[in-house]
């Protein structure tokens, strides 16, 4: 039996299990086994904390449809926020930093990318506005911060039929490696509304790359301010952009709880 810990941010979950003295080694129908939320425990993400050779620990992510991704925000503060403290913690989306607190923990999620092979798309585009459009939703900024996001400005963030047109949008083509699909609604220069489908996971409570991706968008064209607090149906986040240009990204995560699980059982 491995023992595991159950986590959230903002209603973003995750199953975590810590590797750092016993390793594991998962596979893709495993995680969708565990990731299962009538047979399984039940999670958007999986977050496996390794030793690292560059930081103090190594995180890992996998979305509940089984494929591992190089970056999760929320799951990044989740897992700062049990390890506590100042974390220097290696990512394959890049090596990032945490400030940890007893409520949650904020990270520096480093710089915006903004070159369209690093989205990565298919094909050299303006990525500050795509000419592209979907039913109605047009012109997506896209970056990547560590994974891939298409990012619309919207009037109402709320009418938008995520579940219909996120996963046309996720599968395009133009988005070689998938994409995470955020609508934005900008309230003021100092807050947004921000719904995301998360590429492998559907639509999430709340997605902290997703945040950090529509603010970085919205700064990009001159919208928003330095600090931006980003309403989530899960709650609120905050990103703040750093003089060196790097996005912080700050909000609640807690422990819901723990136990172990059989995790050949899923095998
Ligand atoms: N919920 C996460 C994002 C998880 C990964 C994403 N679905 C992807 O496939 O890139 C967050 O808080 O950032």
């Amino acid at each position: 039996m491995r023992p595991f810990i159950k986590m959230h941010g903002l209603g973003n979950d995750f199953l975590v299990l810590d590797a750092r003295e016993a390793p594991v080694a998962l596979s893709a129908a495993q995680v969708r086994g565990l990731a299962n939320r009538h047979t399984g425990i039940g999670f958007d993400q999986l977050i496996l904390i390794e030793p690292s050779a560059t930081a103090d620990v190594r995180l890992r992510f996998w979305n509940s449809d089984g494929g591992e991704v190089a970056a999760c925000g929320n799951g990044s503060r989740a897992a700062a926020t049990l390890l506590g403290g100042h974390q220097r913690i290696e990512t394959a989306g890049g090596a990032l930093e945490s400030i940890g607190s007893s409520e949650g923990a904020e990270v520096d999620m480093g710089p915006p990318q903004w070159d369209w092979q690093a989205v990565p798309l298919a094909f050299a585009m303006d990525t500050s506005a795509l000419p592209l459009a979907w039913n109605g939703l047009a012109n997506p900024a896209a970056l990547s911060v560590g994974n891939p996001h298409a990012v619309f400005v919207v009037p109402d963030a709320w009418a938008v039929p995520l579940a219909e047109i996120g996963p046309v949008i996720e599968h395009d083509p133009v988005f070689p490696e998938r994409v995470n699909v955020g609508v934005m609604q900008i309230l003021s220069r100092e807050a947004i509304i921000l719904r995301v489908w998360e590429r492998g996971a559907g639509a999430t409570l709340a997605c902290g790359t997703g945040a950090v991706a529509a603010v970085a968008a919205g700064q990009r064209r001159g919208l928003l301010a330095d600090r931006v607090q980003v309403t989530m149906p899960g709650g609120d986040l905050v990103v703040t952009r750093r003089a060196d240009g790097h996005l912080l990204l700050a909000g609640p995560a807690q422990v819901a709880f723990t136990g172990q699980v059989d995790l050949e059982r899923y095998a």
